[in-house]
């Protein structure tokens, strides 16, 4: 496992704080490089995580229609300025075989796909392709809905704005009725 080294982002902290014109031996920021370490290590554990592990375990349950986990909250840094995006992720699929996931497992695989400087799209097909991968579905369909940080607070300076991403894996890469199906799902519920 990779450790992180955080006397190196504490040492990296301070210096950012010298460069911008602060004073690290200023009493509130005293503290400041260790807790940035301690949040980094935090926000950044799944840089040596594979998703693919939670879907090791599965259960057989003879269900043949689409599994839908929508609404899971979750919230990543952009690999570009290293300032959160956040929002919410829905993952649908349809077993092939009864093989099943538990349903947490889905929510884990974005968690921990997010906990790494990312890009939304990558998220969005990282956690597709493991399932696809490890549980070999019908198909699986995984939207992300979020906003971003680097949009809101700097540069283009855009606060609400949603980027939305999909993946369409098997039956839903061509069949646009599965796929209207999980959107009226969305919406409906
Ligand atoms: N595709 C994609 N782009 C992202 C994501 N997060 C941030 N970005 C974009 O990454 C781009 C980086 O663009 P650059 O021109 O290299 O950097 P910049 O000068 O800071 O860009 P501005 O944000 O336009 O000021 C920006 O357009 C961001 O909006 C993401 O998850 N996916
Ligand atoms: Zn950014």
């Amino acid at each position: 496992m990779n450790e992180m080294d955080l006397p190196k982002i504490e040492k990296a902290v301070t210096m950012i704080l010298e460069a911008i014109g602060e004073d690290p031996q200023r009493e509130g920021l005293l503290e400041t490089p260790n807790r940035v370490a301690k949040m980094y290590a935090e926000v950044f554990q799944g840089i040596d995580k594979d998703p693919k592990q939670y879907f090791e375990t599965v259960f057989h349950e003879n269900h043949d229609e689409v599994v839908l986990v929508k609404d899971i909250p979750f919230h990543s840094m952009c690999e570009h300025h290293l300032v959160p995006f956040f929002g919410h992720a829905h993952i649908a699929y349809i077993p092939r075989n009864g093989v099943v996931a538990g349903l947490s497992k889905l929510a884990r695989a974005v968690e921990t796909t997010a906990k790494r400087p990312q890009l939304q799209e990558r998220i969005t097909s990282t956690v597709a392709n493991a399932m696809m991968g490890m549980l070999n579905p019908i198909g699986v369909y995984v939207i992300i809905e979020a906003e971003h940080m680097c949009m809101t607070m700097r540069g283009i300076k855009k606060p609400g704005a949603k980027t939305v991403t999909t993946v369409a894996r098997g039956i839903y890469e061509h069949d646009d009725v599965k796929r209207a199906e999980i959107l009226s799902l969305l919406k409906s519920i």
